[in-house]
């Protein structure tokens, strides 16, 4: 018997940052919206604990116990008083160290699927908290759609979205440390006073209506700068999306990948086009959100 779940990537469509707190970690404003690119996580029974990978991205993955998708089955086993025998197989979609929240999918997905293999029962609040010990973005895969997460991101509050949102996505030629970005900001801040991390009302309304030319306006990623600083490239393929007709363009979260919003499928086939040939990014991707998050597809 195995069991298969599909978690999708995410992308921020507001990043406030705030101080870097006594424990390293920096207060969010973190806005969440699950986005239709997956990763499929198969679990089996097996004589110990196995990761195996494969996809575009697969020769960047660990293999060992550093895997989100290996503590997650150790901490869920753990926490059951088994013995986490399970091989767990990623097909690995979402881009490495991309600023998309893939390692966190597979976190949330190994989760879900041994929860269900092992037929543990574990309540929501309790995946919840076992999301919240693997990483910030972590709970946030598990419950997809778009969320308003606090504190370090784990926090969430779920969102109403009135329509559908579209989206085109440029993967870059090498990725950024998630921790190395944040040292950047800190940085790039040194002297100045950071104010708390808020939620704008604009970006909570227009998600609200659907309206992307409202989101196009309102979204932000106080983040941008930094990754620009350690990947100036980027500036590049920002400006490409642009000029290709794209309502706004945006780093997402640490990055390195840029989201560009654009108001229907047809558009988004245009700036795709547009983004390939201008030479600027490694490959480029299409997709919509909300979507729902890690969901069992099989068993
Ligand atoms: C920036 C964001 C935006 O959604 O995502 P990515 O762009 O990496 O996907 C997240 O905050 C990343 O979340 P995640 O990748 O789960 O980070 P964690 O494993 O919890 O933390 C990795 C490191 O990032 C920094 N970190 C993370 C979250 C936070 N609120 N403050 C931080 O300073 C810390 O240096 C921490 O040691
Ligand atoms: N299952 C996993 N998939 C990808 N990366 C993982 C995984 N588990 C741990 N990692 C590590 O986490 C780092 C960040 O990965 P990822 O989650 O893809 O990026 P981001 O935090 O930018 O969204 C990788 O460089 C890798 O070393």
């Amino acid at each position: 018997m195995s069991v298969t779940v599909r978690v999708p990537a995410k992308v921020n469509v507001q990043l406030a940052v705030g101080a870097a707190r006594p424990d390293g970690f920096h207060d969010l404003a973190n806005v969440f919206l699950a986005v239709g690119l997956y990763d499929e996580i198969t679990v089996t029974p097996a004589d110990g604990l196995r990761i195996t990978c494969d996809g575009p991205d697969a020769d960047q993955v660990p293999l060992d116990r550093t895997n989100l998708a290996a503590r997650a089955a150790e901490a869920l086993a753990a926490r059951y008083g088994r013995s986490p025998d399970v091989h767990v197989h990623i097909a690995k979609d979402i881009p490495v160290a991309g600023g998309m929240a893939g390692g966190s999918a597979d976190g949330a997905g190994a989760l879900v699927a041994c929860d269900a293999l092992w037929g543990t029962g574990a309540s929501r609040d309790e995946l919840l908290e076992i999301c919240a010990e693997l990483g910030s973005d972590v709970p946030f895969s598990l419950v997809g759609g778009a969320a308003l997460g606090i504190g370090r991101g784990e926090r969430l509050t779920p969102l109403e979205v009135g329509g559908t949102f579209h989206w085109v996505f440029a993967m870059a030629g090498r990725g950024l440390s998630t921790p190395a970005v944040f040292r950047e900001f800190d940085r790039l801040g040194e002297g100045t006073d950071i104010p708390e991390p808020v939620a704008s009302g604009e970006l909570l309304a227009a998600l609200a209506k659907g309206d992307p030319d409202a989101l196009a306006a309102a979204v932000s990623n106080d983040l941008q700068p930094a990754a620009l600083s350690l990947f100036p490239e980027l500036a590049g393929t920002l400006a490409a999306g642009r000029a290709a007709g794209a309502l706004t363009a945006l780093v997402s979260g640490s990055g390195p990948t840029t989201a560009f919003l654009v108001r229907d499928p047809e558009a988004a086939a245009a700036v795709a086009q547009a983004l390939m040939s201008s030479g600027t990014c490694r490959t480029v991707r299409t997709a919509a959100g909300p979507v729902p998050g890690a969901t069992v597809a099989g068993r």
